[in-house]
């Protein structure tokens, strides 16, 4: 095996097939299931785009109603969810509550070992109406609010918002929410989703695929990004210091968080359909200010690296501006991102083969420990 054999971080590798999404970088386009994921966002709601990445088909009117039905059913957190949550301290990361909470919903589901794919897909369901009452609920006992109970007359998008803040949510605030949980719902075999695949191969359970993906998002290089650009935001202060930020900045080497991606070389697909929000939001908050440091540093980036931004720039200060917290950013990508691994774990179930790749042995030659005849 030569040193061009080997293909570090699997870049450029095709280990299998899917028919979920389809990334396109020379066209810059994204399709889930064939469809345009703009095209989606612009009419979807975000439990048909679930139904969608499930079943291969957009859902009819009866469909979309019992899966919302069902959801909306299956809201309200378990008491031992609850508890892990009230116990975790303040020092944990949202997302390792999340990911905690998510274990022991599994831990907590008699069928978390049954395979077959009716328990799987109603596993997918539970989980997309639990986590968000896992997240909201998390930021509120971090602020020292109580726990809001979910409200059964509104959709998966506004309810979490209503669950997380106690208010009726504004239409515009729920229509750029929705869009970004669309937005972040699939992208083919990226990390946290191949992580996924890799656990689901060796016919371990569902649970514990979506565990071991919500370790892999957390990740700055993966969907830990939307909460690191607001760090670099903080950092900055204002658009009038992007230059000389900048100029430290890569003098250091730095990463510049929310901009590059492993396929897209000319930009993400879904940037501007989530900047599209991402305007409609400033508007609405007046926050012209946070526009213009966003602009000046993808245009100071971009000028100087040609590296473009990715779905987490804009997501970053969209979910700000709508009151989130920052750390908690990544879980709502995990919100969103829950129904893709969900499809890729039945997929792989479907059509499974052991992920187990080989590797180039670099290390010491055979010798012996000492006072061993060999
Ligand atoms: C939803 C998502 O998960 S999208 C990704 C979110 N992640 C981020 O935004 C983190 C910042 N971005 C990055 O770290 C990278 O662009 C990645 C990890 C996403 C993709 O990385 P790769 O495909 O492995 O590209 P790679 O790291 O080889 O980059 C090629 C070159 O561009 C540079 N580069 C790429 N992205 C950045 C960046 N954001 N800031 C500074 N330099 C960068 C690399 O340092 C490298 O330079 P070199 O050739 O001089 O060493
Ligand atoms: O595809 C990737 O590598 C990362 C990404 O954009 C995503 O998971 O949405």
């Amino acid at each position: 095996m030569t040193d061009q054999d080997i293909k570090k971080g699997l870049a450029g590798v095709v280990v299998d097939t899917t028919a979920i999404s389809k990334v396109n970088p020379d066209t810059n386009s994204l399709l889930y299931r064939g469809y345009p994921v703009q095209e989606l966002a612009d009419t979807q709601s975000f439990e048909a785009v679930a139904h969608l990445l499930w079943h291969g088909e957009l859902p009819t009117e009866s469909e979309l109603d019992a899966l919302m039905q069902q959801e909306r059913g299956d809201r309200a957190l378990d008491p031992l969810t609850r508890e892990l949550i009230d116990r975790s301290p303040d020092t944990a990361h949202p997302m390792d509550v999340l990911r905690t909470a998510v274990s022991a919903t599994g831990a907590n589901d008699p069928d978390a070992n049954d395979a077959s794919p009716t328990s799987d897909l109603d596993k997918s369901v539970r989980l997309l109406a639990r986590i968000p009452a896992m997240v909201a609920y998390d930021q509120r006992r971090r602020r020292g609010q109580d726990i809001v109970a979910p409200r059964d007359d509104l959709d998966f998008s506004a309810n979490f918002l209503w669950m997380t803040f106690g208010e009726e949510p504004d239409a515009i605030v729920v229509d750029a929410f929705r869009r970004s949980m669309v937005l972040y719902a699939e992208h083919s075999f990226n990390a946290s989703t191949f992580t996924a695949r890799v656990i689901t191969s060796t016919t371990s359970d569902l649970y514990s695929a979506v565990v071991g993906a919500i370790g892999a998002l957390k990740g700055a290089l993966h969907g830990g990004a939307n909460e690191a650009v607001m760090h670099l935001f903080d950092e900055i202060g204002d658009a009038s210091k992007v230059s000389g930020w900048l100029d430290a900045a890569l003098a250091e080497k730095r990463k510049i968080m929310g901009f590059g991606h492993r396929v897209y070389k000319h930009g993400d697909s879904r940037v501007p359909t989530m900047r599209a929000a991402l305007d409609q939001l400033v508007e609405h908050y007046g926050a012209q200010d946070m526009l213009a440091l966003y602009e000046e540093l993808e245009r100071e980036f971009v000028a100087r690296k040609g590296i473009h931004p990715n779905l987490d720039y804009p997501s970053g200060p969209a979910y700000r501006l709508m009151g989130f917290d920052t750390p908690t950013f990544t879980p709502l990508f995990v919100a969103s991102r829950i129904t893709g691994w969900t499809a890729h774990v039945m997929e792989q179930a479907a059509s499974n083969a052991l992920i187990r790749p080989l590797s180039a042995y670099d290390g010491p030659d055979e010798r012996h420990v000492p006072g061993v005849d060999a």
